[in-house]
């Protein structure tokens, strides 16, 4: 093996590999592939090509069949590309199969995903937990060549390729890993836990909804913060907490990582700790980006994913985003007549909004406080509350 990935450049040059079953549209790929190329750029990776074979099913031996796989070797090798990126996982056999034929580092959704959190977390909770999720998924998928980059990471260093023995050696390493990050994040837990019961008697409200869809701007909005909210997938791993006053009616809002088609379940699982802000809320602001030709298949992946939380017959008001780069919205009509929108689901106020132009933000205070206020008067049902003005 040879020391081609040694080298560190600058931008690292990528293509793009998905499939294209026969009941999905042509558009439905493109618009999959932009999200893969724009997590990629969350990485720093630049996208060169895309290479999309028509299949229903993943090849077993190597995920595309061997025609395609050839083409994509080729143009690998013209333009020294450095990594090959998959849209879905890899079985560990597909990907050993994948990196001797290709010779270069190789992602697959989930790995991607996972190092998109590891560069964003930010509290030792959120580092622990994808550590945790990171470490899971890599086990049964380490081959030579990870192995050696894991070192090269963790500045340990090795001269040519790592052997099967170094494999096992990290095998046992990171099976320690494993049983000390599980232990660190009981401790935490526990931590939060009482944190969280201290807070018992204000009501809680949480932000949910895919990612960049304008969670923290909101957050920002309502409480005149500074979180980090960027056109980036993923801004915010952590979730944040913050106190919010609307006419004199407190409560706790908090922001948390947002949710994206085929999210790694090894990462759901560890992050099922900071998504109790989600799951022990009162109201839910679930916002969505309705000027992303795709808010309806989003707003069901995040729907499925409460569902796992068993969060999902919460109070909800289901904000919709950004509706200033919607095109040529018909002010008379209002928004209700945007394909999809379901406006007679018990539970739910629907409210359409521009964060960042400032849209209808007056009244969308007016329907979290109305909500809010009914949740205040169970906790002290003496308290006078004032009208809203
Ligand atoms: N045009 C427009 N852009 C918006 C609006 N609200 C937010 N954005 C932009 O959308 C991008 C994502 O916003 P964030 O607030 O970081 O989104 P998020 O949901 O917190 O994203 P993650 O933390 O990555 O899950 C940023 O570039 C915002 O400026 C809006 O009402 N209109
Ligand atoms: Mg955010």
């Amino acid at each position: 093996m040879g020391d081609y990935y040694e080298t560190k450049k600058e931008v690292e040059k990528a293509v793009l590999v998905a499939l294209s079953p026969s009941r999905q549209s042509e558009e439905k790929t493109d618009e999959y592939l932009d999200e893969l190329e724009f997590l990629a750029e969350t990485l720093g990776i630049k996208t060169k090509k895309a290479f999309v074979q028509k299949l229903d099913k993943p090849d077993i031996r190597s995920f595309v069949g061997k025609g395609k796989l050839e083409e994509i070797i080729t143009y690998v090798k013209d333009q020294e590309i450095d990594v090959v990126i998959f849209d879905d996982d890899l079985s560990p056999s597909q990907l050993r199969n994948l990196e001797r034929e290709l010779e270069v580092k190789i992602y697959d959704r989930s790995l991607l995903i996972l190092d998109i959190f590891l560069k964003r977390a930010q509290t030792s909770q959120a580092k622990t937990q994808v550590e945790l999720a990171r470490y899971q998924y890599l086990m049964p998928r380490l081959t030579r060549m990870w192995t050696h980059l894991e070192r090269q990471r963790g500045g340990t260093g090795t001269r040519g390729g790592a052997g099967e023995k170094e494999i096992e050696t990290d095998r046992r390493m990171i099976r320690d890993q494993i049983s000390v990050l599980k232990k660190k994040l009981v401790k935490i837990d526990k931590q939060g836990e009482t944190r969280r019961k201290a807070r018992a008697n204000v009501v809680r409200v949480a932000l949910v909804g895919y990612t960049n869809v304008g969670k923290s701007t909101i957050m920002n909005m309502l409480s005149k913060g500074d979180i980090y909210a960027k056109n980036e997938l993923f801004a915010t791993v952590d979730s944040t907490v913050r106190k919010v006053v609307i006419n004199t009616i407190p409560f706790l809002l908090s922001d948390t990582v947002g949710f994206i088609r085929k999210l790694p379940h090894n990462l759901i699982e560890s992050f099922k700790s900071t998504l109790d802000e989600v799951r022990e809320a009162d109201i839910l602001l679930h916002v969505v980006d309705i000027s992303h030709p795709s808010f309806e298949e989003h707003m069901q992946v995040v729907n499925d994913t409460l569902q796992e939380l068993g969060a999902a017959d919460k109070e909800m008001i289901v904000v919709y985003n950004k509706i200033d780069q919607l095109t040529s919205p018909d002010e008379e009509e209002g928004f209700d007549f945007v394909a999809g929108i379901d406006t007679t689901a018990k539970n739910k106020t629907n409210i359409f909004i521009s964060a960042v132009k400032k849209t209808n933000t007056a009244e969308f205070r007016k329907v979290i406080f109305e909500k809010v206020k009914n949740h205040h008067m169970k906790i002290y049902p003496n308290y006078l509350a004032p009208e809203y003005y």
